[in-house]
């Protein structure tokens, strides 16, 4: 099965590794931002804002009431106290959603509901529970034993936001806040970027899918699945191209196959030095352009990212917790960044170790773990100290952060501050 030349085998074992943060960058030069599309605002939760919007019109758009009560005059309360009753003809009833066509003057009033818009001439509301009322030759009055101050429940024009504010900012995932502030100012048909389209493969010949039974020597392949929910939770939309065997031409075909329908090729599996690691060789190949195929890093040292037909290809390890951390740190971002997200990588805090870790490496390790608060303190649990790291399939579903373990430690205690960098949440869909 070897079609490769020696060269190739040669140049698969002599790989120059990069730290994290080149090989990151030497993915976001050459990233682009994707194209935008309308949604309506019903199908706009959880995509990315493709444009900077401003205030159409100030917000409150007119002085609007904040009690049910009486619009008024203050000065016409100043001598008002409690053995002086102040009386005010009641000259109109102002519903919510309707104006009125008076204008308040002095020794008049209208009663006003929560969220009407406050009468001419009127700089005040008071509450309905501070008022008396008495009806007098079929007119009402009401009496007031306070003096009221200018402005009282009344909140202004452009208090919360004034016309042409900047109100969101492109590349801001959409949330229930965001979806409020669109609604808000009448942006119905909302401008996104298109979710980048994201094919997934997986190589090897010992890959079983989901619905196989199990056979001796083969697994079932975990990694597409995995993938698929990353893809999803970065807010990319998943295309699945199932498994093949490690066959470099198959792999060449499949490449080609992906490559033209979708934005980015994420595989898994076959980029080590192995006889049938074949991705390793391909990226190899002189019609693909090889950015990176090793990182100082563990898990995931032989991830490694290419472009091919202009578009990044990411040949992830198979070993499950490696594939797991080379998309989070490589892929991840790069779905991101190609809908202009201002912060596209993994948010890093500052934990206490939980438990001491003893791995030590000569790459800069990054331990899938649990954060605990206690007392307002992060506390950072190692998943499994003691089970290999980058073959373990089992603790990705119990992780939400990563540890970072440089590798000038020989080792970190328990209780000493650690960086971790924050695994996202399912939060984009
Ligand atoms: N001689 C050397 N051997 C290895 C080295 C090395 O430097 N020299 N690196 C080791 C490290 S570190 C890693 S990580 C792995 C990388 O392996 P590959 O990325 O080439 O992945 P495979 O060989 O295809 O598979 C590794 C492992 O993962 C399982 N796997 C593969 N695909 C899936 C999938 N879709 N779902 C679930 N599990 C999958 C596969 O069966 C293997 O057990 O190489 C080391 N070796
Ligand atoms: O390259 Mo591997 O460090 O175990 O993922
Ligand atoms: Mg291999």
């Amino acid at each position: 099965m070897n079609s490769h030349s020696h060269d190739m085998t040669t140049a698969k074992f002599n790989r120059t590794a990069v730290q994290v943060p080149d090989a990151q960058a030497k993915i976001a030069a050459r990233v682009t931002v994707g194209s935008i599309e309308k949604v309506h605002l019903e199908s706009a939760h959880g995509r990315t804002l493709a444009e900077t919007i401003q205030a159409p019109h100030p917000y409150p758009f007119f002085r609007r009431s904040g009690m049910d009560g009486f619009a008024i005059i203050s000065t016409d309360t100043i001598d008002a106290s409690s053995d002086h009753q102040v009386w005010f003809r009641v000259i109109d009833e102002i519903p919510c959603g309707y104006t009125s066509d008076h204008t308040i003057v002095s020794g008049t009033t209208a009663r006003i509901m929560t969220g009407a818009q406050v009468p001419e001439g009127a700089d005040a509301v008071v509450m309905m529970e501070m008022t008396e009322s008495k009806v007098e030759n079929g007119e009402q009055w009401i009496a007031l034993k306070r003096h009221i101050l200018s402005g009282a429940n009344i909140t202004p024009i452009g208090l919360e936001v004034q016309e042409g504010q900047q109100l969101l900012e492109a590349g801001t995932i959409i949330r229930a806040g965001e979806q409020s502030v669109l609604a808000t100012f009448g942006i119905a048909e909302v401008p996104v970027f298109q979710r980048p389209k994201v094919a997934i493969f997986a190589t090897g010949t010992e890959l079983l899918d989901v619905d196989e039974p199990l056979q001796p020597g083969r697994i079932r392949n975990s990694n597409s699945y995995m993938l698929r929910s990353l893809v999803v939770e970065a807010g990319g939309e998943p295309v699945m191209y199932g498994s093949i065997a490690d066959d470099v031409n198959t792999a060449r075909a499949k490449l080609e196959e992906a490559i033209q329908d979708n934005d980015i090729v994420v595989t898994t599996g076959g980029v080590s030095v192995g006889d049938y690691d074949i991705m390793g060789e391909l990226v190899l190949e002189e019609h693909v352009e090889m950015l990176f195929n090793k990182v100082t890093m563990r898990p995931g040292s032989v991830t490694t990212a290419a472009i091919y037909k202009d578009k990044l290809l990411f040949a992830l390890s198979g070993n499950p917790g490696a594939c797991f951390v080379g998309f989070g740190l490589f892929v991840r971002p790069t779905i991101r960044s190609m809908q202009a997200d201002a912060h596209p990588y993994m948010e890093e805090w500052t934990a206490i170790l939980e438990e001491e870790y003893t791995k030590v490496n000569n790459f800069t390790r990054f331990v899938r773990g649990r954060t605990e608060i206690r007392n307002g303190m992060v506390y950072a649990i190692p998943a499994a100290a003691r089970v290999d790291e980058s073959s373990v399939m089992i603790t990705i579903k119990d992780s939400d952060c990563l540890i970072v373990v440089p590798p000038e430690k020989k080792g970190i205690p328990a209780g000493e501050q650690v960086r971790i960098l924050k695994l996202p949440s399912g939060h984009v869909r």
